[in-house]
């Protein structure tokens, strides 16, 4: 038989105790202090972080193509022929609204006008928006959805909802540079 190093009388302890023993040598709690964020980079949160605004901030298109004034029901709701009552595109803000059964012109991003609450995209159009077309004809219309394509304000991280917990480790992409 071998003699192995239990049989040496070696103190053993458990699992717990050389965690306890070990949070010993860490000393706490740990400082916070205020840094920039170009210094915050390898650094933990010392508080949670709630979101300030709506991210997106906007209801926006996600698709180029139109924003429907969509009819909840009947008469309308499932329409092909839509006139255009003007366009709205990324960077802008449209405030006038678009009445029940017309559509406005709409690029990526671009916050929906009031009034509209649904996107078609420009390829299932049956005419190219950059001719400018008093109206526009959607290929299936039977397939709106009411909603479809939309990005609704808030839905990644909502106001005042947790950005970042406390103890959330940082790192440059989390603010881009
Ligand atoms: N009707 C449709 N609409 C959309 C479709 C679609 O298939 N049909 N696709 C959707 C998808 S998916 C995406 S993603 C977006 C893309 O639109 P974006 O406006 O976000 O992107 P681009 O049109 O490519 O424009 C980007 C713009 O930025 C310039 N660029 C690139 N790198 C830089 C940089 N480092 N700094 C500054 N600018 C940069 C680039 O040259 C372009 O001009 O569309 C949906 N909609
Ligand atoms: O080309 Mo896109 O799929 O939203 O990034």
């Amino acid at each position: 038989m071998t003699l192995s190093c239990f049989d040496l009388g070696e103190q053993m302890i458990s699992v717990d105790e050389a965690r306890q023993a070990l949070a010993t040598l860490i000393e706490r709690p740990l400082g916070s202090e205020s840094i920039s964020l170009a210094q915050a980079h390898g650094r933990r949160l010392a508080a949670t972080v709630q979101a300030p605004i709506n991210v997106p901030q906007n209801t926006n298109a996600a698709m180029d193509g139109v924003a429907l004034a969509l009819p909840k029901r009947g008469v309308g709701a499932k329409q092909a022929h839509w006139p255009l009552a003007g366009e709205v595109l990324a960077g802008q803000y449209r405030r006038e609204l678009v009445p029940a059964g017309h559509c406005v012109r709409i690029t990526t991003g671009a916050p929906l006008p009031p009034g509209t609450d649904t996107v078609v995209m420009s390829e299932q159009l049956r005419e190219s928006l950059d001719e400018q077309p008093a109206h526009v004809i959607i290929a299936s219309p039977e397939l709106l959805k009411h909603g479809q394509h939309v990005r609704q304000a808030g839905e990644d991280i909502a106001i005042g909802d947790t950005a970042l917990p406390e103890g959330h480790g940082l790192m440059r992409r989390l603010w881009g540079f």
